[in-house]
């Protein structure tokens, strides 16, 4: 059954695909609504009505996908200069601040994110909070060796984090690390303080709150 959430990640993900022209060095994002992005391309070029696009998947997930559907493949190392990426979000702040990385792939989407003239954040209303981390865990990978010395120190900024699994065993990203969830009662009063102070510890790999992006958000709607 398609729900009026399924059709507003497709609202979502059309709209950031109008925003791509013929000849784009593209972004390809990871999750559900951007996954819809990538099925969106796919038909576009195969009905001819996009060419010689190129895309840089942020994830395994989303390069076997842009794979099946035909769409030439590149790497940050061809083509480090990534012109529009189109990516979802799991909670969008009124300052165009992100959570991102409920699929796991925040390592290499904000890589690419960085590495993007344009940013186009793909999402549903229910996305949209007041602060960061009021309904979603903050993602926060780390390597595996040492993990258990960030839980403490992450405890002290305020998180409760849980080391993220899979069926019954720890998750591991495309990289081979580890995710803790961290959830913050109440959101987070200063993310750039939480990120920095989490960002600091060795070990930690990347968190999931992407600042200072200035994203364009297209907030889908059932049509
Ligand atoms: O950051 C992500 C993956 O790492 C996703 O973009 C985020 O989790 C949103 O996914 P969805 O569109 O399925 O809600």
């Amino acid at each position: 059954m398609t729900t009026s959430q399924d059709l507003a990640k497709q609202d979502a993900a059309r709209r950031a695909v109008d925003l791509v022209r013929s000849g784009m060095v593209l972004g390809l994002g990871t999750g559900s609504t951007a996954k819809l992005a990538v099925d969106e391309i796919g038909r576009r070029l195969a009905a001819g009505d996009l060419h010689d696009i190129v895309g840089v998947p942020t994830s395994e997930a989303t390069e076997r996908q842009a794979a099946a559907l035909g769409i030439p493949l590149s790497t940050l190392d061809r083509h480090p200069r990534v012109e529009l990426t189109i990516d979802g979000a799991d909670e969008v702040d009124p300052h165009g601040r992100l959570i991102k990385g409920g699929g796991g792939a925040l390592l290499r989407e904000k890589i690419v994110a960085t590495a993007s003239r344009r940013l186009a954040i793909v999402v549903d209303a229910s996305k949209l909070v007041e602060r960061l981390g009021a309904t979603f865990p903050v993602p926060i990978e780390v390597t595996p060796f040492g993990w258990t010395t960030h839980l403490d120190p992450i405890r002290a900024l305020g998180g409760e984090p849980v080391l993220r699994a899979r069926d019954g065993t720890p998750y591991r990203t495309d990289g081979g690390n580890l995710i803790l969830d961290v959830t913050f009662a109440g959101g987070l009063a200063d993310p750039e303080g939480v990120a920095a102070a989490i960002r600091a510890r060795p070990g930690v790999v990347e968190t999931g709150l992407f600042l200072g992006f200035s994203p364009e958000v297209i907030v889908g709607h059932a049509r």
